[in-house]
């Protein structure tokens, strides 16, 4: 806990998964996923890794926002910062010139998630918590009407170590696969006991119909499918867009509209409904100001919280608590580079200390990158299996950060020369 931060590097790490159309959805159509990879040290060796995820370009934005929070932490013992984690949380977000930046939101706070991440990577390198002082981290500020300190302790359960936390897999049907590929890739995941799969909709009816007949005639009526439009429609154009898939019966569509029309994706709740079609919504939902007003509208049935877009674990804590209190079940988001490392920690926390409930929650899994890191997650059986190495997981093989760093690294070089 003495340990003294004397130093913090970032880098801008990037992926060209792209090429191969890996990640790509009706939005996001040419995904590079990468990093803005941070590292602590300390003055006692002990060191602390974290990261944010994005898409490739504007990765050296998010750095230069690491950088500029930089001052913030260089100079700090661990032990000053997490004596008063909220406080700290609040000094890298309120910062009164950089707080114009966001507040909360956008690259900034994409910049907050990485080192946060990587100071709570360092506290549980250096020890064990409880859920007590795990909830002195989160700042309570504009959610104290629905959700109370007092409130947010709840009780305790233990039978991850044997089954693991159920997961979902999105690896089969990216926007930008052919169906060939979609059914090999399905037919695999089969073999391998996967039973709940999520499919990319949204740039073409025709094709999601053709797309959605195929999987679901593949993993059979028994077997849960979800489908993802990545903020592609309008509020009527989603209606009408997802009824016409509803045959397929769909649990939920995920991110229907624009991740911040709050309203809209509660008059779509409300259409779908009657289909017995959820709305998902979160990887792109800013703040847990914008998760409490979601929850308080009724605008989404499934939380999709995610470890870099929020303020860490701080902020995802808050919403976790939220969920619950609402009786909304928490399927974070995860994927992308290192989404799904860090993610298993939140979900196996709100399983043991919050929820205390598998009813209707997975976890998304996607089957990339996953080599890069020294503790890699363990998938048995379509379940993330608890983490056994200390820390929030998302340390990466120094010899694959150089490779892949942008835009001097091997990979890149290689690809620019093609
Ligand atoms: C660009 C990314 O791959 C997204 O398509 C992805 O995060 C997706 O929305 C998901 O739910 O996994
Ligand atoms: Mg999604």
């Amino acid at each position: 806990m003495l340990h003294k931060i004397i130093n913090l590097t970032v880098r801008d790490v990037r992926f060209p998964t792209s090429v191969e159309q890996h990640g790509s959805d009706a939005m996001h159509t040419d995904p590079d996923y990468s990093a803005a990879y941070v590292v602590l040290d300390t003055d006692r060796g002990l060191r602390g890794f974290g990261l944010t995820f994005t898409l490739g370009k504007g990765t050296e934005i998010v750095v230069c926002a690491v950088e500029a929070l930089a001052a913030l932490v260089v100079g700090k013992s661990l032990q000053e910062i997490v004596s008063d984690f909220r406080g700290f949380y609040r000094l890298l977000t309120s910062d009164g010139q950089m707080r114009w930046l966001g507040p909360e939101k956008g690259v900034t706070h994409l910049a907050t998630a990485a080192v946060l991440n990587a100071v709570w990577d360092l506290w549980a390198r250096s020890e064990g918590k409880d859920p007590e002082q795990i909830v002195s981290c989160i700042d309570f500020r504009y959610i104290t009407d629905v959700l109370t300190e007092k409130e947010a302790v709840g009780e305790t359960e233990d039978q991850m170590q044997k089954e693991g936390y159920p997961a979902y897999t999105t690896s089969c049907a990216w926007l930008g696969y052919p169906d060939q590929q979609l059914k090999q890739l399905c037919t695999d995941a089969l073999k391998s006991g996967w039973t709940k799969f999520k499919v990319k909709v949204g740039a073409d009816l025709e094709d999601d119909i053709r797309r959605c007949r195929l999987i679901r005639q593949m993993i059979g009526p028994n077997n849960t499918l979800m489908i993802d439009a990545n903020q592609r429609w309008d509020v009527a154009e989603a209606i009408s867009w997802v009824s016409r898939l509803s045959e397929f019966k769909p649990l939920w569509i995920e991110e229907p509209t624009s991740p911040d029309d709050i309203l809209g994706h509660a008059a779509i709740s409300k259409a779908l409904a009657p289909l017995g079609i959820g709305v998902a919504t979160g990887e792109q939902c800013h703040n847990r100001v914008m998760f409490k007003q979601f929850l308080q509208a009724s605008a989404l049935q499934f939380v999709q919280i995610d470890s870099c877009r929020l303020g860490s674990v701080n902020e995802n804590l808050a919403v976790l608590l939220m969920a619950h209190k609402f009786q909304v079940p928490v399927c974070p988001h995860a994927g992308g580079v290192g989404l799904c490392e860090l993610v298993q920690h939140l979900i196996l926390f709100d399983y043991i200390c919050v929820s205390a409930s598998l009813d209707s929650r997975m976890c998304e899994y996607v089957d990339h990158l996953h080599k890069h890191f020294t503790s890699p997650v363990v998938i048995q059986d379509a379940h993330y299996m608890p983490p056994k190495d200390p820390g929030y997981s998302c340390e990466m093989l120094e010899a694959s950060v150089q490779k892949h760093q942008y835009p001097e690294g091997d990979v890149w070089k290689l690809h620019m020369n093609k």
